[in-house]
């Protein structure tokens, strides 16, 4: 960009280098497959990390999604690196080597990478969280993805069905591209009549928490979640918040949202996933925007907890001692 509020920032161009360079620097264990476009046309990415990772192997696999929201730029520095980490580290890192060659890690880099671009193109921050797509009837831009998703979509009062607002969850569910794309793409992982991505993480910031579904209710048992799986879920949570110092707690124990990620990923596909909101912890330690200067820091800290649930990746549910 001509601009630019802080350079030490990832921008898209430069997300897809990285992307190039960690493929051809690690060929038999990375490789990068556009999974469609966003809005305005851009690719939308997908690394996967395995070894023999040109097959699809019987391994259980486990996916990471960055940027939803646009201004949440250093779950952009979470997604290079964790590509670095579980590259650079294979063949040295016993755990990392171990990881790699049992799962099959899927990376999604930037998923709403118009709404990144739009938020860092000018001298300063624009404050931007929705794709760029127009509103029929509306001078107001923008879906925000993390309503968009098909389950339960608009149910409870957890979105906005106002164009300007930035909760608006968009006319229909997967109207958004960059959601239909993501979704089509975590459909495609059933192989004969199994969903093979067994967890996920969908990247956020800020606040320092770490979260699992429903957000479309304040109950934790009910259609969709026994107590096993809710169960499963906080343990998992819990597990990995003691590696990284974030507070784990059900999403909505802080608001109700409908059609997130985090709902449809487990209601529709039965994902064990979870909400990452990273540094900083409030406003007052830069918001959306801390110095780029954290970052090493920031994405280094949650190295341990990521290989938490990679570790659990086989077998979620025997983090509370039970099979399935
Ligand atoms: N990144 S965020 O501030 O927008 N929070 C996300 C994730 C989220 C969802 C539910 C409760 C808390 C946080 C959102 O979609 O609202
Ligand atoms: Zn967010």
């Amino acid at each position: 960009p001509l601009a630019d509020p802080d350079p030490g920032y990832t921008s898209y161009a430069e997300l897809v280098g990285v992307v190039d360079e960690v493929v051809a620097a690690h060929p038999d264990i990375a490789a990068k497959s556009v999974i469609g476009q966003s809005h305005e046309g851009r690719d939308l990415v997908a690394v996967k990390i395995s070894d023999n990772v040109g097959v699809d192997e019987d391994q259980p696999e486990v996916l990471f999604v960055h940027a939803q929201h646009a201004r949440e730029h250093l779950t952009v520095e979470m997604a290079v690196h964790l590509m670095r980490l579980l590259t650079d580290g294979y063949g040295s890192d016993p755990r990392v080597t171990d990881l790699v060659d049992g799962r099959e890690i899927w990376i999604l880099p930037n998923v709403n990478p118009d709404g990144s671009e739009y938020d860092m193109a000018g001298s300063t921050w624009r404050d931007w969280r929705k794709n760029r797509q127009p509103n029929e009837g509306s001078a107001a831009l923008g879906t925000d993805l993390n309503r968009n998703w098909a389950y339960e979509w608009g149910c409870c009062g957890g979105s906005s069905g106002s164009p300007s607002s930035i909760t608006y969850r968009g006319p229909a569910p997967e109207s958004a591209p960059e959601v239909r794309v993501v979704a089509d793409f975590v459909r495609g992982r059933v192989v004969g009549g199994e969903q093979q991505i067994t967890t996920a993480i969908d990247f956020h910031t800020y606040s320092e928490l770490i979260l699992w579904p429903f957000g479309h209710t304040y109950d934790d048992v009910t259609d969709g979640m026994s107590q096993a799986e809710y169960d499963t879920h906080e343990a998992l949570g819990e597990h990995m918040a003691e590696a990284n110092g974030y507070t784990p707690q059900q999403s909505s124990d802080l608001y109700v949202t409908d059609g997130s990620i985090n709902d449809w990923l487990w209601g529709d596909q039965r994902i064990v996933n979870f909400t990452y909101e990273m540094y900083p912890r409030s406003a007052a330690d830069g918001g959306f925007y801390p110095p780029s200067s954290v970052i090493e820091r920031e994405t280094a800290r949650n190295e341990e907890a990521v290989l938490r649930l990679l570790d659990y990746a086989d077998c979620p549910y025997r983090i509370i001692g039970e099979e399935a």
